[in-house]
């Protein structure tokens, strides 16, 4: 028998199920944990806020468990934070009182930025989900990249016996990446969210017909960024949706520091993250987002260029 791990903080989406399919696909079992972990929140974060569908999230695991031709949803471990931190409540502070596994300086960079607790906290709740459940195998999603490498990096340097598989990222059909959080984002700013995606596939463009400098290809994703920016400008608060772009980033595949030149055989990670900001004016009748299309939004993105290494 073989487990499959997916680790989750529930409100499940498509890129979720995805991850369960391919789990059970390659194992005899798959355990599903819903844990929103407080420990990767920082202190201003949306730890309170964020979106909890619990008899959802419990409907499409019993669907998807009924059409899988392989494997089993198995069981679904949601366990109190009395569970996971025994010893001492969670700490989202820095430096923190408690015991941590920290992954630098990997975790400090692109997300680590602006989100600095964040990855102690992932790879703190992961090294306890591994021990607990022992899988064969863990399942995470392309679309959070930084989390993958973190994760890998924590497997190879703690000698765990699991293997780590990434499944790729499920799109929206305009090819926005599906995030939990997507529910804050109400009709105006989903449709401007759009940008990253753009942004991305420009530079990936940029790649493709040989540009290999990063000037050249972050050139490509500024100018759509800076473009759409300047759109919503333009326009009235009434109908805008601006945005702030925190970074745009073409780095190493493995320890995601920034390359001044794709390298042909290692290729290069593309990612981005951009904060769409609380809605200035909300007009009656439009669709909300939750928190009234008042909540600012982080999303995520990004594009492997492959080397001829794999
Ligand atoms: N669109 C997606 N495609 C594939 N995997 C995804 C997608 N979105 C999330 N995942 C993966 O699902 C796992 C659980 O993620 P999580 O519960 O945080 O969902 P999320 O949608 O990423 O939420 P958030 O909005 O908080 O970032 C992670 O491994 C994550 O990478
Ligand atoms: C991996 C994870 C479940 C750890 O809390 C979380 O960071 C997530 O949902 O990506
Ligand atoms: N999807 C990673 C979890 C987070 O952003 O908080």
């Amino acid at each position: 028998m073989t487990v499959g791990l997916v680790p989750t903080m529930g409100a499940l989406h498509e890129g979720h199920l995805s991850l369960i399919r391919q789990a059970a696909g390659e194992n005899d079992k798959v355990f599903v944990t819903i844990y929103v972990n407080p420990t990767q929140f920082g202190v201003n974060e949306d730890l309170d806020s964020y979106p909890k569908t619990w008899d959802r999230d419990m409907q499409l695991l019993h669907q998807l468990d009924e059409h899988l031709t392989r494997g089993d949803v198995s069981a679904v471990f949601a366990p109190t934070t009395k569970t996971m931190y025994p010893m001492l409540p969670p700490d989202s502070t820095l430096p923190g009182k408690g015991s941590f596994v920290n992954i630098t300086p990997l975790a400090n960079l692109l997300e680590g930025k602006s989100r600095p607790v964040f990855f102690r906290g992932v790879a703190t709740v992961c090294m306890k989900l591994f021990n607990i459940v022992q899988p064969e195998r863990v399942y995470f999603g392309q679309k959070d990249v930084q989390q993958t490498v973190i994760i890998k990096r924590m497997v190879k340097d703690f000698h765990l016996d699991t293997q780590v598989r990434i499944v790729p990222t499920e799109r929206e059909q305009d090819g926005l990446a599906m995030s939990s959080r997507n529910v804050y984002l109400g009709e105006r700013r989903r449709k401007v969210g759009i940008v990253l995606r753009k942004a991305l596939l420009a530079a990936q463009e940029a790649f493709r017909i040989g540009k290999t400098s990063r000037e050249e290809i972050l050139a490509a994703a500024w100018e759509v960024t800076n473009r759409m920016s300047m759109e919503q400008d333009t326009m009235v608060p009434e109908q805008r949706a601006r945005f702030e772009v925190d970074y745009l980033s073409l780095a190493d595949p493995e320890t995601l520091e920034e390359v001044a030149l794709v390298d042909a055989q290692q290729g290069a990670v593309l990612s981005g993250a951009i904060k769409m900001l609380p809605l200035e004016v909300v007009r009656d009748g439009e669709a909300h987002g939750v928190g009234g299309d008042k909540v600012p939004v982080r999303l995520i993105d990004n594009v492997i260029l492959s080397g001829t290494g794999g």
